[in-house]
This record gives C-alpha cells, sequence and structure tokens, in this order.
C-alpha cells in the first residue's frame, strides 16, 4: 500500500501551479498524475497546497554532542521537518567537534534514531576546529560525512588551507568555508562597521573580515581544484568575488541565509536587541541589495538558514557577550516566500529551486527532485494561509528570532522523508 498525495500543485516547467497527485511506494516516488488511481492505496488531502520536493539546508547548527541545553539532533531534526525541511546539514562546532569517525557516527545514529529529517554530518577540516591540524579526510569521508568546514571560525592559515583543499580535491570532497579573517576582528564586536554600530558608538565588524578569505580561498581553489563553498555570504565584496570566480571557470559555489536577504543593519532595534546578533552580522542596505541581485544573476547558488539555536539565558547576556546566531528552520520558507516571491522580487519556481534542486546539484545530493524514481522527500506548503511567526510554536529548542511577530504566508502543513509522514498540521 502506497500514499497518495492528492489535491494539491506542483510547479511545471513555466513555473504555474498545476493539480497534481504524487503516489509514494517503498520511499519513492512511484507515479505522478493528474488524477491516480486510489485503489489500494491511502489518499491524503492537500488542500490546494503546493507540493515540493523536499527542502534541503546546507547548513545548520544541531548542537548535539556538547551543547544539548540549545539543541538537540532530535529537536533540531523536529524542527526541520516542521519548516518543510527533508535533509539538513549538520555543522562540526560541537563538543567534541566533528573531528572523529565516532561522532560522526553518534551524529547518525542520534538522527536515525529520531527519524525526522535525513541529517548529514560535516567533518571538520582541522582537529577541534583550532586550525592547526588536518583531520583525517578519508576516514571522516568514509564514516559518512557531507563536506569539510570549521563553521563558527574561519581557517586563519591560508597555508593550512591550501593544504585542505589539495587533499580535500583528490578526495572529490568539499571545503565549504566560515570566511572570517580574525586579523581584522576587535574583540566585543557584534554588529556591521557601518551606521548603525556608528551610532551607537560600538566597534564594528568590517566587510574585510569575510571578503578577504573569499578572495584568498577563491583564488586556492583555482589552484587546488576543490570544489569551494562559501556559507552565509553577507558582503556585496565577496558577491563580486564569487561571480568573478565563476566566470573565471574556479568550481565555486555560495550560499546565503534568509535573515541577510530579508534585514540591513539598519532594521535592528535601537535597544540592541541579541536576537539581532548574528555572524557575520546583518550588513548595510546596499550588501542586502548585492544579495538579492547575487540570487537573481545565479552568482549566489541556494539559500541555507544557518540555524543557530542558543538559550534565552545566554542571549540575555548583552549585544557585546551575547553569543552570535539565530534560529531559521522553522520560518525560512514563510519568510521568503512573503518578503521576496509575494513582493516580486524572486518567482516561486526560483525560490523553490534555491531550497531544493541547487544546494542538491551543488554537492551531489540524491534529494530535491520531484521525479518518479526520487527518493519520497516531499513537503506540501499552503500558501493561502497566513499565520505569525510565534517562537513558542517552534520544535527547536532555540527561540531566538528576530521575526517573532512578523505575518507569513507560506507554511509548511505535511513533509515525508523516505516516504514516511514526518510532520502532519492539516
Ligand atoms: N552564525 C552564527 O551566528 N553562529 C553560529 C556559528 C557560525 O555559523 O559561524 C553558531 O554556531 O552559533
Ligand atoms: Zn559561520
Ligand atoms: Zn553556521
Amino acid at each position: 500500500m502506497g500514499i497518495i498525495l492528492g489535491n494539491g500543485n506542483v510547479l511545471n516547467q513555466a513555473g504555474e501551479l498545476t493539480p497534481m497527485e504524487i503516489l509514494v511506494e517503498k520511499g519513492r516516488i512511484t507515479a505522478k498524475g493528474e488524477t491516480l488511481d486510489r485503489e489500494g492505496h491511502e489518499w491524503i488531502d492537500c488542500h490546494g497546497g503546493m507540493i515540493s520536493a523536499g527542502l534541503i539546508d546546507a547548513h545548520v547548527h544541531l548542537r548535539e554532542p556538547g551543547f544539548e541545553h540549545k539543541e538537540t539532533i532530535e529537536t533540531g531534526a523536529k524542527a526541520a521537518v516542521q519548516g518543510g525541511f527533508t535533509t539538513v546539514a549538520c555543522m562540526p562546532n560541537t563538543r567534541p567537534s566533528i573531528d572523529s569517525v565516532e561522532t560522526v557516527t553518534y551524529i547518525l545514529d542520534k538522527a536515525s534514531e529520531a527519524g525526522m529529517a535525513r541529517v548529514i554530518p560535516y567533518g571538520a577540516i582541522t582537529v577541534r576546529q583550532l586550525g592547526k591540524e588536518l583531520t583525517d579526510f578519508a576516514g571522516l569521508k568514509e564514516a559518512g560525512i557531507f563536506a569539510l568546514t570549521d563553521d563558527g571560525v574561519g581557517v586563519q592559515s591560508t597555508a593550512m588551507m591550501k593544504k585542505a583543499m589539495q587533499k580535500a580535491a583528490e578526495l572529490g570532497i568539499a571545503i565549504v568555508a566560515h570566511c572570517e579573517d580574525e586579523d581584522l576582528l576587535i574583540p566585543g564586536a557584534a554588529l556591521h562597521d557601518g551606521v548603525v554600530a556608528a551610532r551607537h558608538g560600538l566597534p564594528g565588524i568590517p566587510s574585510e573580515s569575510e571578503s578577504i578569505h573569499v578572495g584568498r580561498d577563491i583564488l586556492l581553489a583555482e589552484q587546488t581544484g576543490v570544489h569551494y563553498h562559501v556559507c552565509h555570504i553577507s558582503a556585496k565584496e565577496s558577491v563580486r568575488l564569487v561571480r568573478d570566480g565563476k566566470r573565471a571557470g574556479v568550481n565555486v559555489t555560495c550560499e546565503v541565509s534568509p535573515h541577510h536577504l530579508l534585514l540591513c543593519d539598519e532594521d535592528i532595534p535601537d535597544n540592541l536587541d541579541t536576537n539581532w546578533k548574528m555572524n557575520p552580522p546583518l550588513r548595510s542596505r546596499e550588501d542586502r541589495a548585492a544579495l538579492i541581485a547575487g540570487l537573481k544573476d545565479g552568482t549566489i547558488d541556494m539559500i541555507a538558514t544557518d540555524h543557530a539555536p542558543h538559550t534565552q539565558e545566554e542571549k540575555a547576556n548583552g549585544i557585546n557577550r551575547a553569543p552570535f546566531g539565530i534560529v531559521g528552520l522553522e520560518t525560512a520558507f514563510p519568510l521568503l516566500y512573503t518578503n521576496l516571491v509575494q513582493t516580486g522580487e524572486l518567482t516561486l519556481k526560483k525560490l523553490v529551486e534555491l531550497l531544493t534542486v541547487k544546494p542538491a546539484e551543488a554537492f551531489k545530493l540524491p534529494y530535491g527532485r520531484l521525479e518518479v524514481g526520487a527518493p519520497a522527500d516531499l513537503t506540501v506548503i499552503d500558501l493561502e494561509t497566513e499565520k505569525t511567526i510565534d517562537p513558542s510554536t517552534f520544535a527547536s529548542k532555540g527561540i531566538n528570532t528576530p521575526f517573532a511577530g512578523w505575518a507569513c504566508k507560506g507554511w509548511p502543513t505535511l513533509t515525508l522523508v523516505d516516504g514516511k509522514i514526518v510532520y502532519q498540521n492539516v
């Protein structure tokens, strides 16, 4: 017996929503058609929602092992499916960091116990993410890592980055970079080095602290031939460097977060609420415009949330001492749909691609496509009902978001992973 998703619509090649039923059997999509034979199958009413391939997030922090007070693999994977994400790639800045086969195995076991979203762990580039010694790339690959990154910190040494890229290229693994040159950081700086930091008399985080690493690494990627991916791109100069790198034939991709697309430093409230503190910081209005332009012209390959849960106590430490980071899994699609698609900045088709097939293509994942034969990772989204973002409804332990109270359409109502219903709210 299979499951038919009925009374739903899918995007066609032209980007129009057209009625379509989807049959799911034994974890795969086995048929698509305007009306399918219901005989012997369970029929689920999608209430006119959009049926899409499950969303993919190449950048989340699940905090386990070590920081279970912020999030666990179970709560994070549950937050993922509640947000329509069926695959999430989790970052290695845990304790211990994901720098050993044991920790990779631990995470994969916990994720399959949770039985929610697929969780694909990143391996650390350097041991304990200290930037001093490369991890065992081949061993980590064998254990099942998604790609390599030291996200949370930048790889400071150019020589170390070059060595990492050479080795990763040999093994066919991507190097994914948190771009931040610590030489250019002022301790305690929390906001972008721009008008808002200046108005508050605060030290700022300059755009060059990011873009210098982006430029350096694109040159190294050109040399080594590795697939190089830039995390949470935020500065207009970084976008330009990636655009030029692509033009020059370098194998470079990048992601942008929903918050950098939707907010800029001028939106930060005067009380300096720490839910507006994240790394990289919200940059200027011009940077935000450059990110949207980069999405439109294909320079930016995908949207990734950088879901970074922290506790209320940690976030209550004031703008200088609170940790960087905001949650994103449960608000990404509604926010982007409402504030980029409904406003006419992006088409719905483009938004869905940026969250499905584009990350799948960049990282050669077998997900993200609504095709017969593909794994049945599916998301149904209600594009009509408006609801207000309410952190008390989050499955995540983190409620650190600057978007509480925003009215949005585009809420996921049904999520299937591997043919199993893991979230349903209809
Ligand atoms: N983005 C953030 O502001 N914080 C991330 C670290 C990171 O993504 O660099 C975290 O782990 O909390
Ligand atoms: Zn980062
Ligand atoms: Zn991150």
